[in-house]
Formats: structure tokens, C-alpha cells, sequence
């Protein structure tokens, strides 16, 4: 028999002819010759001993009569393209869908099609020409019989001519014997549409990626923590703040409700403007809003706002408000640390709050003793009376004694007329704050002296002794013990002043405060909510912190911050190149210490706290030590000593003169640290 090469297509509609013709030609075209018929136009041949292709089953039952004497049929299987369909997916489920097609089976056809490919919560009805009657809908989809639908149809979605699928193809090749030499030319064909419709989707999937992104920076600069959850509670979507609150981890998957205590409520929380919640042992103030589509609520945004910066924010605010003169501005809740001496002091702080003993608080300078004396007046019983603070470094002798003990009218040449309260008198019932008392003269000591142990003062210029009752907070950088024996500082001033003692631990010592510090003040300087320091800065500056000597304690750290809230240009984090100058040079200048320090044996440590606190004991060595990371017990402190001193590097004293550095021993220590 005479070898076939020709392909006959027949199909119901002109217009998926066209379309199945196009694609069969894409793939046979040049070994094939290819002739196509619709029933619309009508068919006169008959195709027999013909290899024919026909677009559904229903083409056969028009056709038959032609097709009987045919050397084989095919019935092309053809699925829907992908590229058009997304269309459909932005349908509300429950949607009213009319399926426009040519014939009544194609319509169902389609409609199965689409329900098998996930299409199901839509409610298809069909419509073809010359349909008895339809369902009316507001929506039409069509592959590719748009020019079907019926007039005034708001909204048509022409999915587009099906696509005659490759194992149709394959089946054609078979038959014409072109499997050998196009197999791999169609399959190559089949291969390059779908990169083609990978490319596509990936297309659209950057576009996503880009506005998720654009959204996620709009939510990350948010001032406020926030996160989207299901109905139910399941976090999708948390911006950095929020991931911050749990320390940078991510909480996608979590339910909201069991990270929250557990009487919080969503569906409450949304009726009320705001309410409290705790979240990993902190406070605070959650709005939540439901995000609707068309009524039904599609998720939750929910806010997170830090209830305790706000309390604290709002003490400040209020305090400066009513700023007067002598008003303490700061309590305990200002003073933060999470190290264990400074808790111990501050425990010890509160109790002597309650007594009027006098206190005097050491520290270096910047560790909070103003702070914390103006903590313990409001902490007393005469937190509502005033606090008057007295810098004692910043004045001279002459000022000082006026300005604490005030003057008579005439009691020198400028004294104001009606002469003047001084800042005792101006304390009455409260408690005066005596600033840098170390440095006070020596003749105002024994004045002081006086005052305190009378009750009573007398102005300059005047005989009249005034009573009065003021409770005392003295603090100093200096070491008192030192000044005394130096002899620049009265003893029994000392020891009056000296009831209640608490010490400051300089920041250094106590690393685990720096971070939360920061971002205490970072919060509070920036008028932003940070939630961990790493929102602000990178993690090598970070780690710069933790090593600095800090030798300006929380008051350099206080500065660093405001200087950092200055520099931060948007959305770039603090480097370390950003920091200024002066505390990358302290930093470099600690570090050489620290390794000159560690290899340094026990004796020279010994010697260089010695050297450093000038006539110490043997047990404060040890617990110096101890704060410097280095455990030795007391034993072997008091071999060591023997052996310093021995050596004329140092000299023992009993009682409180303590330990003290020789010369010879400065110039041990020298030896150890020439860099
Ligand atoms: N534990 C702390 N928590 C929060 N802020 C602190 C703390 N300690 C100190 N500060 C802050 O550091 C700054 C310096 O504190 P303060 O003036 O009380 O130090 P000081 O020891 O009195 O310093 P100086 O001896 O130089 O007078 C202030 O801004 C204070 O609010």
C-alpha cells in the first residue's frame, strides 16, 4: 500500500483548528503535509485509508460517517495552559462561573479539566451556542471562545486554546514513522515550552519576591514590633523587632497564643484598643487587627509595643515636667543592672532608704552614684520633701560655704539683700546630696563637721544657729581611706559620713549590664523602640563594646549612644569605623593591657592591685583579684606578700594601712608593662 504522509485534523470550531493545527504543524510541519476541517464549516470528503486526528469524541460523532474508512483516528488529548490559568486563581472560592465553549461536551470537558487541576471550590455552569437556558453569572472562563460569550458578561477570563499534549504528538510521530528523527526534535519542542512557562512563573515569582521584600524593609524600619497570624493563632510573617523580643529567633510556625501568657485572648484583644501581654518575661501593650478580604477576616496584625520603656518614658516625661529646683528626678527603676554585686548593693540601697542614717557611696565616676542617691530619697519616707545636690569639686572654698550655710544681709561685699537661705536650710526635712566630697577643702570639713554633728546651722555673717533636720548622701570617685592617710582628708569626717557605705562596681566588671544598657538607652535616645542591639549595630561593633574598658562608665556608654543615635545613617548598621575616635583608642590601649596583664604571673598581680589601691588587706587583694577573673586563695596571697616583700617591692603594714607599693616595686611593674 502507498505510503500515507498526510495528516487530516478535524475538529468541531473553526477556532481550535486553527489553534491545533498550529501547534501540530510546530512539531510534524516540515515531514507532513497537514489539512484541517471543522465541522462548523462542514465536511464533504471522505478520509478514507487517511491517518486522522480529531479534537474530542464529540468530533467523532459528527464525523463518522467520513472517518469509517480511515486508516486510523487519534482523538487529541489536550490540556489547559498553565500561562493563562493563573487568572482563575484570584476567583473567590464559591464563585459562580459560567465555562463558554463550543459544544455542550466541550464545555464539560473543560469544566472537568479545570476541576481536575485544583479548580474545584468554584461553581461551574456551562454555556454553548444554542444552549436552552443558563445559569446567569457574573464571571465567564472560555478556552479560547471568548467570541461565545454571551453580551453583557461583566468579567470573561479566555484561559486559552488547550494545548495538544505531548503524548498526543509522540502517538502522531508513531504513526507517520518520525519517532527516530523528530522523537528528540519534539521532545526538545515540549522541553523548550515548558522551560518557557518555567521562565514565566518565575517571572511572576520574582515579582512577588520583590514586593515581599519592599514590604518586609517597610515592616522591619516599623517602629513597633509586629507579626501576621492565621485565624488561629499561627505566625506567618514577623518583622526584625518582633524577632528580637525572642532574641533573633525566628518564629514562623509558632501559635502567637502559647508564646503569649496564657489569658490572652485574640478574639478580645481585637474588641479592645490595647491590651497587656507578657512575652518572654517582658511587658507589653498589643493592639491586634483583623486583616479583612471582602468581609471574611483573612489573618491578624498584631503590635507590640515595650510597656516598661513606655512607664519609664512616661516617669521621665512627667518628672521633667514638674522639674523644680530641688526635686530627684530618677528612682530605683532607672537604675538597671542585671550584675550580681550591683543587685546586692542596690537590695542593701533600699533598706537604707527607709533609715536616716547617713550614706556615703563610692564608685568611679559615671557608675550611678547620683543616681542611686537620688533613687534612695525617693525610696524614703521623705520622697515628697527636697532633694538638694552640691557638687563639691566645682566650687570654691568661699561659694561653698555660702552657698551651704547661706549668708546674712552685709556678710560680705555682693551678699544680697535680705541675705540668703543656704542649701541646708533649702534641704530642711529632706536630704542633701553631697557631689564629690572627697574634694572638699579642708576647712569647710570641719565646718561640715559641725553641721552634722549639731543639727544645726549658722550663716555666714550670722550668730543665729537655724535646726535643721536633712538626711545625708555623700558620694566620691576618690578613695577616702587614701585622702585620710594622705591627711587631706578629715578622719572623723570620714567616719560620720561613713555609716551606711555602698560601693559602685565600675562598668567593666560587670560585662553582662553593657548590652541591655545600651539598648536601654538606645531606645530612649532615639525616640525608636530597639529591641536588641543588633537591629542597630554590626556584630563586630558589638563585640567591641563588650571588650572596652569603659574607663568612663555608664556615663561614656550613655555618650556613645546619643553619639551613635547622631551618626546612624538609615537602614546601615553601626560599623566600627562609625564609633569616635577616642573610645576606638581606649579600646586598643585595654587590649594591649590585657595582654600584658595575662602574661603576667600571680606575684605581679598581686603587686599591680597593690599598686592600684594604695594601702590594701590581704583579703580585698584576693577579691580584687577575684573581679579581675583571677582565683587565688587567701593562703597564697599571703605567701605571695611574704615573697614581695622580701623582695623590698612592697611593704606590709598592720591594720589599716595595708599593703604598699615600694619603689622598688613601681619599677617592677614597669618592667612588666613597656610595650
Ligand atoms: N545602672 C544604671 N542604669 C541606668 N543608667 C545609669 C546607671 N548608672 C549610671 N547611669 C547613667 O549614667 C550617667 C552617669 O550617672 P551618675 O551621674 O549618677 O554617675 P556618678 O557616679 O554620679 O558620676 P560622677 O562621679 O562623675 O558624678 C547618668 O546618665 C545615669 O543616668
Amino acid at each position: 500500500m502507498e505510503k500515507v504522509n498526510e495528516l487530516i485534523v478535524i475538529s468541531l470550531g473553526e477556532n481550535t483548528l486553527h489553534s491545533v493545527l498550529e501547534q501540530v504543524k510546530r512539531y510534524i510541519g516540515n515531514q507532513v503535509k497537514i489539512r484541517g476541517y471543522s465541522i462548523e464549516k462542514g465536511l464533504h470528503e471522505q478520509f478514507d485509508d487517511q491517518v486522522v486526528l480529531i479534537t474530542g469524541d464529540i468530533v467523532f460523532q459528527y464525523s463518522s460517517k467520513h472517518i469509517q474508512g480511515a486508516k486510523k483516528v487519534m482523538i487529541a488529548r489536550r490540556a489547559l495552559s498553565y500561562e493563562k490559568i493563573n487568572q482563575v486563581f484570584s476567583l473567590k472560592e464559591q464563585t459562580n462561573v459560567l465555562l463558554v465553549n463550543d459544544t455542550e461536551e466541550s464545555c464539560f470537558e473543560a469544566i472537568e479539566q479545570l476541576k481536575s487541576h485544583g479548580f474545584q471550590s468554584l461553581n461551574f455552569f456551562p454555556y454553548y451556542p444554542g444552549i436552552d437556558s443558563f445559569v446567569e453569572c457574573n464571571v465567564a472562563v472560555t478556552p479560547g471562545e471568548a467570541h461565545l460569550t454571551p453580551k453583557g458578561m461583566e468579567h470573561v477570563i479566555d484561559i486559552g486554546n488547550r494545548q495538544v499534549d505531548i503524548t498526543t504528538i509522540t502517538e502522531i510521530m508513531f504513526e507517520f514513522g518520525l519517532l527516530q528523527d523528530s522523537g528528540v526534535l519534539a521532545s526538545s519542542e515540549f522541553v523548550r515550552d515548558v522551560i518557557e512557562l518555567t521562565r514565566h512563573l518565575w517571572k511572576l515569582n520574582q515579582k512577588l519576591d520583590d514586593s515581599n521584600l519592599l514590604l518586609s524593609t517597610i515592616f522591619d524600619k516599623f517602629p513597633k514590633a509586629l507579626l501576621f497570624c492565621d485565624k488561629d493563632g499561627r505566625i506567618t510573617y514577623t518583622n526584625e523587632k518582633m524577632n528580637w523580643i525572642f532574641e533573633g529567633q525566628s518564629l514562623l510556625g509558632n501559635n502567637v497564643l502559647k508564646l503569649i501568657d496564657s489569658e490572652f485572648d485574640l478574639q478580645l484583644a481585637q474588641e479592645h484598643e490595647d491590651t497587656v501581654a507578657v512575652l518572654n518575661d517582658h511587658t507589653y501593650i498589643v493592639s491586634v487587627d483583623p486583616v479583612k478580604k471582602e468581609g471574611d477576616i483573612l489573618c491578624y496584625l498584631m503590635e507590640f509595643e515595650n510597656y516598661d520603656t513606655l512607664k519609664q518614658l512616661d516617669e521621665v516625661v512627667r518628672t521633667k515636667i514638674n522639674h523644680q529646683k530641688f526635686v530627684a528626678r530618677y528612682s530605683f527603676s532607672h537604675l538597671y543592672s542585671r550584675n550580681h554585686q550591683m543587685i546586692q548593693m542596690v537590695e542593701l540601697a533600699k533598706k537604707m532608704a527607709r533609715r536616716d542614717s547617713t550614706i556615703l557611696i563610692q564608685g568611679e565616676s559615671g557608675t550611678g552614684k547620683e543616681l542611686l542617691a537620688q533613687a534612695i530619697h525617693n525610696e524614703s519616707s521623705r520622697s515628697h520633701l527636697p532633694f538638694v545636690a552640691v557638687n563639691f569639686a566645682a566650687l570654691s572654698s568661699s561659694i561653698l560655704e555660702s552657698e551651704l550655710f547661706g549668708y546674712e544681709e552685709g556678710a560680705f561685699t555682693g551678699a544680697k539683700k535680705g541675705g540668703k537661705r543656704g542649701l541646708f536650710e533649702e534641704a530642711h526635712k529632706g536630704t542633701i546630696f553631697m557631689d564629690e566630697i572627697g574634694d572638699a577643702p579642708l576647712d569647710l570639713q570641719v565646718k561640715l563637721l559641725r553641721v552634722l554633728q549639731e543639727g544645726v546651722v549658722r550663716r555666714v555673717g550670722g550668730n543665729e544657729q537655724v535646726p535643721i533636720d536633712v538626711r545625708i548622701i555623700a558620694a566620691t570617685n576618690l578613695n577616702l581611706e587614701e585622702k585620710v592617710r594622705e591627711g587631706s582628708f578629715r578622719e572623723d569626717l570620714y567616719y560620720r559620713l561613713n555609716v551606711l557605705p555602698l560601693d559602685t562596681v565600675p562598668l567593666r566588671k560587670r560585662q553582662e549590664d553593657i548590652l541591655p544598657l545600651m539598648q536601654y538607652y538606645l531606645t530612649h535616645l532615639s525616640g525608636e523602640e530597639i529591641y536588641h542591639v543588633h537591629e542597630y549595630m554590626e556584630n563586630k561593633t558589638i563585640d567591641f563594646f563588650l571588650s572596652h574598658p569603659w574607663p568612663g562608665n555608664v556615663r561614656e556608654l550613655v555618650n556613645v549612644v546619643e553619639y551613635m543615635v547622631n551618626v546612624k545613617a538609615p537602614r546601615k548598621k553601626i560599623a566600627l569605623v562609625d564609633l569616635p575616635s577616642y573610645i576606638l583608642k581606649e579600646g586598643n590601649l585595654m587590649k594591649k593591657e590585657h595582654v600584658k596583664q595575662k602574661t603576667c604571673s600571680e606575684e605581679k598581680e598581686v603587686l599591680l592591685v597593690i599598686d592600684e589601691t594604695f594601702g590594701i588587706g590581704r583579703r580585698k587583694i584576693v577579691q580584687e583579684l577575684l573581679n579581675r577573673g583571677i582565683k587565688v586563695g587567701e593562703g597564697k596571697v599571703k605567701r605571695i606578700l611574704e615573697q614581695l616583700r622580701e623582695k623590698q617591692l612592697i611593704e606590709v603594714n598592720k591594720g589599716v594601712r595595708g599593703c604598699v607599693i615600694t619603689e622598688e616595686g613601681k619599677a617592677e611593674l614597669k618592667k612588666v608593662f613597656v610595650t
